[in-house]
């Protein structure tokens, strides 16, 4: 599994502990930034991670801003992408059985590392259930078809 990472700087310090954690993994990774608590802004972050997840680049992103709420909103702007903002371990399998949540975001003020790591372990280990499910991501699909026709109607 391949996964992409990124953060602002208020998730900077909880990104390079979360990259620890995908080492002890194993897993591949790539981290799109930012790389010091200088201030930016989580959209550009975000998008990256979410633009690169979409396409099939990786398989599965993680991103981490000051309370993950931006991150979430920018990350949900994108067609494909399921982003869930989690802050507890029952959500972070939840989203994964349920939603096959592709994006995980985070708020480092929010939790401590110890809790985010369990919820990025958690959440990287959990498969989709399917069934029933799958006829709501059809749904959710279905939406993001209409909003794209919508959008292709007014012209924006
Ligand atoms: O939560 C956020 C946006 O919803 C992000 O956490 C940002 O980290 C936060 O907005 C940054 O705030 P700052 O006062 O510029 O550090």
């Amino acid at each position: 599994m391949r996964i992409a990472i990124a953060a602002d700087h208020g998730g900077y310090a909880l990104k390079e502990q979360i990259k620890n954690v995908l080492k002890e993994m194993n897993l591949e990774f790539h981290d799109y930034g930012t790389h010091n608590e200088e201030s930016v802004d989580y959209p550009d972050y975000g998008v990256q991670v979410a633009e690169s997840v979409a396409k099939g680049e990786f398989d599965r992103g993680i991103l981490v801003c000051g309370t993950g709420i931006g991150m979430s909103i920018v990350a949900n702007k994108v067609p494909g992408v399921r982003c869930a903002l989690v802050h507890d371990c029952f959500t972070a399998k939840a989203t994964r059985e349920h939603n096959d949540a592709n994006v995980l975001a985070m708020g480092a003020r929010v939790i401590g590392p110890g809790l985010a790591e369990e919820i990025v372990r958690i959440w990287l280990t959990t498969d989709f259930s399917g069934g029933r499910h799958e006829r709501r991501l059809d749904k959710i699909r279905q939406l993001e078809g209409k909003f794209r026709q919508e959008e292709g109607v007014r012209g924006c």
